[in-house]
């Protein structure tokens, strides 16, 4: 028999995933980490309650935001939009060297006094302080594992030695190392960066061995059929879908945006016909 925890952790993982295995999720934590200069495209956005508000009533699978501002838009989420709470962070405040270090914000307590489906926490890997987000990570997964919740990671590979041995962090090499790594210490659910090609972006899905990977959304695209390709290659490489920020809050009307997006995730369309479909072209 499966313990009490295994069955909490794959119920909750299917408040994000539909039968096809495949999620969209709504990124907005880039008030804290960015700072609130990403909403200025669209200024309204900055107010959760009314980008949330457009983005469940678009058909959302599930939204990652961070402790506070989840207590400000949650009444905005339907009872089966799956609810991810991120607990680790920085902001472009701090001294660029301490960039490379994601702090703990927030307790797994409270992420499940606000009612979160899964926890969230990113790793740097290859930076100088790895080590301290390993154990923030391990700290965090082995607490949420025991009460029955996934957890998400941000495998973002960034680091000096990084550039200087591989030229970029989108290398796919980084990448799929930053993603098994995410395996290997116990991820349930992976965000990671574009490797740039479909053919690569394969492998890095194959180095996480089943677990479901997701592309990290990254700056808006000039047009939303760019973006819609993008996401298309991610599920045509194997990859379980995205999370999505800018390419949805910075634009004036993000609904359409949302409904040709689920279009691609959930019915493999092709990205300039579900933007026909839905008036974005
Ligand atoms: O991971 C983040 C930031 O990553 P970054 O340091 O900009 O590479 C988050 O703030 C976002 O949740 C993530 O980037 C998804 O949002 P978009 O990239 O689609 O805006």
């Amino acid at each position: 028999m499966d313990a009490y925890q295994s069955v909490g952790i794959r119920r909750r993982l299917k408040r994000f995933f539909r039968r096809d295995g495949r999620a969209l999720i709504f990124a907005m934590d880039h008030g804290f980490e960015h700072g609130p200069a990403d909403f200025e495209p669209v200024w309204e956005h900055v107010d959760p309650r009314i980008i949330m508000r457009k983005v469940v009533r678009a058909g959302i699978d599930g939204v990652m935001m961070l402790p506070g501002v989840t207590r400000l838009a949650v009444d905005e989420l339907k009872p089966d939009t799956g609810l991810m709470i991120k607990l680790t962070s920085k902001t472009e405040l701090r001294p660029k060297d301490e960039q490379l270090l994601q702090s703990q914000l927030g307790f797994v307590e409270d992420a499940i006094k606000l009612g979160a489906d899964a926890i969230a926490a990113t790793v740097y890997w290859g930076s100088p302080q790895e080590d301290v987000m390993m154990r923030q990570f391990a700290e965090i997964a082995s607490y949420a594992h025991d009460l029955g919740f996934p957890i998400v990671q941000f495998a973002y590979p960034r680091g000096p030695y990084i550039n200087e041995k591989y030229g970029s962090k989108e290398d796919y090499r980084v990448v799929m190392y930053g993603a098994r790594a995410a395996v290997e210490i116990g991820a349930d659910m992976i965000k990671t960066y574009w490797t740039g090609s479909k053919e690569t972006f394969a492998k890095v899905v194959d180095a996480a061995a089943g677990v479901p990977v997701l592309l990290s959304g990254g700056a808006k695209t000039d047009s939303p059929v760019d973006f819609l390709k993008l996401v298309w290659e991610v599920i045509e490489a194997g990859g379980a879908g995205a999370v999505v920020g800018r390419n949805i809050f910075q634009r004036e009307n993000p609904e359409p945006m949302i409904r040709a997006l689920l279009r691609v995730v959930h019915r493999n369309e092709d990205p300039e016909e579900a933007a026909k479909a839905e008036g974005l072209l």
